[in-house]
């Protein structure tokens, strides 16, 4: 349980670890029905095409390896949206300055996100705006999927199916900041029904003193000992 943040004594979130070293995390209803569908509502109307972002050039540009609709809340724009970002601020323990807007996303049949990491590599200048790099990803998920669109994590052999209500969570960056390679993760085509998640990408600005750097070195590597699943007792 996280249970670190007032306002989690009051309300506790059942936390399970997935995964252990790179640490991913499953907070299960973390989303009312009420907030989802507020979330849908407004987003709806406003969808487009998901981007990319294009290292050549730093544009958001469509592209055939990421198939869905998306568009971006501002906390300022609803009451709902703000407390979103502040849950994710609670159960992170992440400082929320420097994250994205909510990017609320619908896969229909076929919508899929192939393999990726979340984080700019080295040669892209992607986040300057946003005061460095993507350190975590928190994705919502506000539908279950009848049949396919699990999120999976590539190097670690793991699948997360979506359960309406609950948020997966990983850190992208070692702390030396590098990105963690093991990270890297896909969206499974949805082969029946429709996906809805959404998700706050945080940055390292803010973290300075909430997740120090380490001074030791850690090279991008997806070499780990994996996989290393957790025991059947924890899940
Ligand atoms: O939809 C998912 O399961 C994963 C989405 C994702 O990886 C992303 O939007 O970066
Ligand atoms: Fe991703």
């Amino acid at each position: 349980m996280t249970e670190n943040h007032p306002f989690l004594r009051l309300a506790p979130v059942r936390m399970e670890y997935l995964y252990r070293n790179p640490d991913i995390i499953v907070f299960n209803d973390v989303l009312s029905d009420y907030e989802i569908d507020y979330i849908k509502r407004i987003a709806q109307p406003r969808f487009r095409r998901a981007t990319v972002h294009d290292p050549a050039t730093g544009e958001l540009v469509p592209a055939h390896y990421r198939i869905s609709k998306s568009a971006w809340l501002k906390d300022e724009e609803s009451a709902v949206v703000a407390r979103v970002s502040r849950r994710v601020a609670d159960i992170t323990g992440l400082s929320m300055t420097t994250a994205e807007e909510l990017q609320v996303v619908n896969y229909g049949i076929g919508g899929h996100y192939d393999p990726h990491f979340d984080f700019a590599r080295k040669e892209e200048n992607a986040f300057e705006k946003f005061n460095g790099n993507r350190i975590a990803t928190v994705l919502f998920y506000m539908s279950d999927v009848a049949q396919g669109g699990a999120t999976v994590f590539t190097e670690l052999g793991l699948s997360v199916f979506p359960r309406r209500g609950s948020a997966v969570f990983w850190l992208n960056l070692h702390p030396s900041g590098e990105g963690d390679l093991a990270t890297r993760h896909a969206a499974c085509p949805v082969l029946r029904g429709s996906k809805w998640v959404c998700n706050k990408w945080i940055h390292q600005g803010g973290q300075e003193l909430i997740r120090p750097c380490n001074l030791e070195y850690q090279k991008e590597s997806i070499i780990r000992p994996i996989p290393q699943p957790i025991e059947k007792f924890f899940r």
